[in-house]
């Protein structure tokens, strides 16, 4: 707490709280003119900058707002880019303008002297810091607050601590988060773009953050395998999605690694050229928003793949984006010597292979859980009313009483209870293939374009591939496509990705399935997973259930509208 000099010198604008954040209220003014000095919440007469007990009636002022409640449809402006500032720098927000509780980073009470006080009773002075946009970004921003608190009688004398509770619903404050660097990651700019865009936002809220660069091809894993898990709460991966698929790898390689799965929450702050999960799970690309939707979403399980392969069959290895052979492995990894085009390598890449019309035989078994497309809809509506049901509770919970449950100690979401067993391989790749599992028509897999198995619904900003994909409904999507189909159909399907539309096409297979075995038969070709190269051979994978704690805004992946396709 800092006190006040006495002289009151500081800047406050005047607020009220509300239901889904402050409302910026008109200032106080002395006549028609409303200079900086009477948004500062001062009297534009006598000494500027400092209270007086003029003849604008403050406490009528404070009383009028009494009844007001902050509501975002009276909001005018909410956290828009315009801003004003007086001459000593200080933040001024126009009247109306709400500063959303999802924003708010921290809140300090300031400590001021009752009796020299020229605020109205039931009046606190606090510091906000919250995000705002300033071009395409968040950066943090400090604005002193006169707050009239005396439409809450029951709210209590620490009213930062109540901000507070109202800004970190359903997640853990002051987090200890371990950032993982990739400074090689996204042409190189991860490092620039972590430091200016995203710490700046961790800091600010109050987390501890321990920042490790990698030094080596695989270094996170090491990094994963040796780290002390009671030191952090969650692991960010300032990167592409290589980092988050070796942190995983690295807990899943330690002997205690059923704790470190129940204790670590792992996410992505997009610094790399392919940011699926950031995408998928915090909706954006843009390392400042996923370092808000780092800090204020809730904690959650998602499934994650499980890969066995020869070469490394006593040492499976987690998967938790994709798994891919044909046309698009092809256009990952094969196009590696032409990175200096960015994303567009792998347009380039799916362009050529699809205009070749390039075979890629191979033989695929499968464990349906939803093998037609029909069946595919009626299993995604059933789970999504499951997640449907969470996220109302969650909002349920947001909304705005006095006695608001402080969650420190973590979300509200029950957490499953990971043990050794939740790592045991329900189908062994040393078994034959199980009865119950199918082997796909031979005269469809010998022709294969693309193989491709999800579990994040995005893989690139516009490309939803994966638009059924669930978080735990303890599932993969399985897309297969034949590269006989006519070329003219094929570019409607490549057109369609940005909607998820093509798994509707007849001329794409879409199923939801629990495991698979493939065994491809080109001979030289790649398999790519998680956007990194895996050994071209048999691959078997199957779904670890909820094994992977994450960070989802309200609970669930990033819309689809997979439902109304
Ligand atoms: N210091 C390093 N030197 C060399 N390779 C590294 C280093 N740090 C990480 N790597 C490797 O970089 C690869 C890609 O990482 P990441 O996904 O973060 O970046 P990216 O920009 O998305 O790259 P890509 O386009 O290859 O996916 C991983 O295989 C990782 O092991």
């Amino acid at each position: 707490m800092s006190k006040l000099s006495g002289r009151y010198r500081l800047p406050y604008t005047r607020a009220i709280i509300g239901e889904n954040g402050l409302l910026i209220k008109d200032q106080f003014t002395s006549g028609p003119s409303t200079n900086s000095s009477a948004l500062m919440g001062g009297r534009t007469s006598g000494d500027a900058g400092e209270f007086e007990s003029g003849d604008g009636d403050a406490s009528s002022s404070f009383q009028s707002s009494v009844f007001e409640t902050a509501s975002l449809i009276s909001c005018v402006t909410c956290l828009s880019d315009t801003e004003s500032r007086d001459e000593n720098e200080a933040l001024l927000l126009p009247s109306n303008t709400v500063i959303p509780y999802a924003k708010i980073l921290d809140v300090t009470n300031l400590d001021v002297d009752d009796n020299e006080s020229p605020f109205p009773n039931h009046t606190a002075l606090l510091e906000v810091t919250f995000a705002k946009p300033r071009r395409n970004h968040l950066v943090p921003k400090t604005i002193k607050l006169s707050v009239d608190t005396s439409v809450f009688p029951n709210m209590g004398t620490d009213v930062a601590e109540e901000i507070l509770n109202r800004s970190y619903k359903n997640t853990k404050r002051n987090k200890s988060i371990l950032v993982i660097i990739n400074p090689h990651g996204g042409k190189g700019k991860a490092n620039k773009l972590f430091l200016s865009k995203a710490k700046p936002l961790l800091q600010a809220s109050g987390c501890k953050v321990l920042v490790k660069e990698t030094t080596y091809h695989l270094h996170a894993v090491d990094i994963a395998k040796n780290l002390d898990i009671d030191e952090f709460d969650i692991i960010a991966c300032a990167s592409g999605d290589g980092i988050p698929h070796e942190v995983m790898n690295g807990l899943f390689l330690r002997s205690d690694r059923a704790k470190a799965f129940q204790k670590l929450a792992i996410t992505q702050l997009p610094c790399g050229s392919g940011n699926a999960m950031s995408i998928s799970c915090h909706g954006t690309s843009n390392p400042s928003y996923a370092a808000l939707a780092l800090l204020k979403s809730v904690e959650s399980r998602i499934d994650v793949m499980c890969c066995t392969q020869p070469s490394y069959k006593n040492q499976p290895r987690l998967s938790f984006l994709s798994q891919t052979y044909g046309i698009i492995a092809e256009s990952d990894i094969n196009t590696e010597f032409i990175r200096f085009l960015g994303p567009a390598r792998f347009e380039l890449g799916v362009t050529m292979n699809v205009l070749q019309r390039k075979k890629y035989p191979c033989d695929i078994y499968v464990k349906y859980a939803a093998k037609s497309k029909n069946e595919v809809k009626d299993h995604y509506l059933q789970h999504k009313d499951r997640l449907n049901n969470i996220r109302d509770d969650l909002e349920a919970n947001s909304t705005f009483t006095i006695d608001v449950p402080n969650l420190d100690e973590g979300s509200k979401l029950e957490d499953i209870n990971i043990t050794d067993d939740s790592f045991k391989l329900r189908w062994p790749f040393e078994d034959d293939v199980p009865s119950d599992w199918e082997k796909i028509d031979s005269e469809l897999t010998h022709s294969t374009g693309i193989f491709y198995t999800g579990k994040m619904p995005y893989i690139a900003p516009d490309t939803k591939f994966f638009p059924a994909a669930l978080p735990d409904d303890g599932t993969m999507d399985f897309v297969l496509t034949d590269a006989r189909t006519p070329l003219t159909r094929i570019a409607p399907i490549l057109m369609s990705l940005n909607r998820g539309s093509h798994v509707l096409q007849p001329e794409v297979e879409h199923s939801k399935i629990h495991a698979f075995r493939l065994v491809p038969y080109v001979k030289n070709s790649v398999i790519s997973v998680d956007g990194e190269s895996f050994p071209y051979e048999t691959l078997q994978v199957e779904v670890l259930p909820k094994l992977v704690k994450t960070l989802l805004k309200n609970g669930s992946y990033v819309e689809t509208d997979f439902e109304s396709m």
